[in-house]
């Protein structure tokens, strides 16, 4: 039985560049970054003392609409903390293209979150992207991934789960990959899109580049970017390959031919094609034509 509640969005989010909102520097360099989208952050890149005025700020760039192909959110402070609900007033008023709220772990965060958007008057094009952080929330990643459909991207946070876990960081995230998995098994059950973790060195590109292959085999639409740096290698190991897009065009033809045939299996390269390697060569394709360009 397929319990996908919602058709896989077609959005490109291979890359989705956080940039702390009170560092107007970086507000006005983001309209030039080839990001899919960017997290105006008012949470952990914000002094407590900075809140304030970066709401504004963030809030007014958000407003504005000046980012072109860029998805623009904006991450609020997370629940229960002195400046969610305001951070919340001033999303429902810039609407943005999403809300980024941190530490969720269950459907009534996400509930109460939905609530107070309505009730500010949020545009119904703002949608929610809850990240997912903590134990209790790789463990109720499900409930938190069914709770709405105005949710469509769950977002990892792998530097909140290491700490809470007591986790290190390690090449290949051996530590990690229980919640990163649980996380996407839910996303996937539910047809949201799930964005990986940030990397923290951003000297080490070949470690960069080696955790966006994993994200990538793991099942991840995109990843999360602290870095400018960080932008045109996402994008490059997000994208379908040249070979892929080759290969996935072959298997639909091979499979067409078949079926005209009368035939319900085939092989392309030596190895077996069936419809659902049909489904997933589609989705190559249609990946590599959103991302067309860019
Ligand atoms: C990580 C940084 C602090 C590094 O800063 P810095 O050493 O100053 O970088 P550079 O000198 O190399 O910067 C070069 C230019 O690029 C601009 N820049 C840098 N970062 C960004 C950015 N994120 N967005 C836009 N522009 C950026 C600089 O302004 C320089 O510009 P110019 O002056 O014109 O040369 C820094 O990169 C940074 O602050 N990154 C973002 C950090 C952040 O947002 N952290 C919070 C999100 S991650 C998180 O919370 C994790 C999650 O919750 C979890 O639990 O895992
Ligand atoms: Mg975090």
């Amino acid at each position: 039985m397929n319990h996908a509640m919602t058709e896989p969005d077609p959005r490109p989010r291979r890359s989705v560049l956080y940039m702390p909102g009170a560092n107007e520097r970086a507000l006005e360099k983001a309209k030039s970054i080839p990001a899919d989208a960017l997290i105006l952050d008012l949470e952990d890149a914000v002094a407590p003392d900075a809140k304030p005025k970066a709401r504004k700020r963030v809030a007014a760039a958000a407003a504005l609409g000046e980012y072109g192909h860029r998805e623009v959110t904006i991450r609020v402070n997370a629940p229960g903390t002195a400046w969610h609900e305001d951070d919340l007033r001033a999303v429902a008023e810039a609407g943005p293209d999403a809300v980024v709220v941190p530490k969720v772990e269950s459907a009534a965060t996400v509930h109460a979150v939905e609530r107070a958007l309505e009730a500010a008057g949020a545009p119904d094009r703002t949608a929610i992207w809850a990240m997912v952080e903590t134990p209790r929330a790789m463990l109720d990643a499900r409930a938190v991934a069914a709770a709405s459909q105005r949710l469509t991207v769950l977002v990892m946070g792998t530097n909140d789960l290491a700490k809470e876990l007591h986790a290190e960081h390690v090449p290949g995230r051996a530590p990690l990959l229980t919640g990163l998995s649980l996380a996407l098994l839910a996303a996937r059950e539910h047809g949201k899109v799930i964005l990986d973790g940030v990397y923290n060195d951003v000297k080490d590109a070949a470690g960069f580049e080696a955790e966006c292959v994993q994200g990538r085999q793991l099942g991840f639409d995109g990843k999360t970017l602290i870095h400018p740096a960080q932008v045109e290698p996402c994008n490059r190991l997000f994208a379908p390959s040249a070979d892929q897009v080759d290969r996935a065009r072959r298997i639909i033809d091979a499979f067409e031919e078949a079926t005209r045939a009368g035939r319900g299996v085939v092989t392309v390269d030596g190895r077996m094609i069936e419809n659902l390697h049909v489904d997933e060569a589609r989705r190559v394709l249609a990946l590599h034509r959103a991302t067309g360009g860019r």
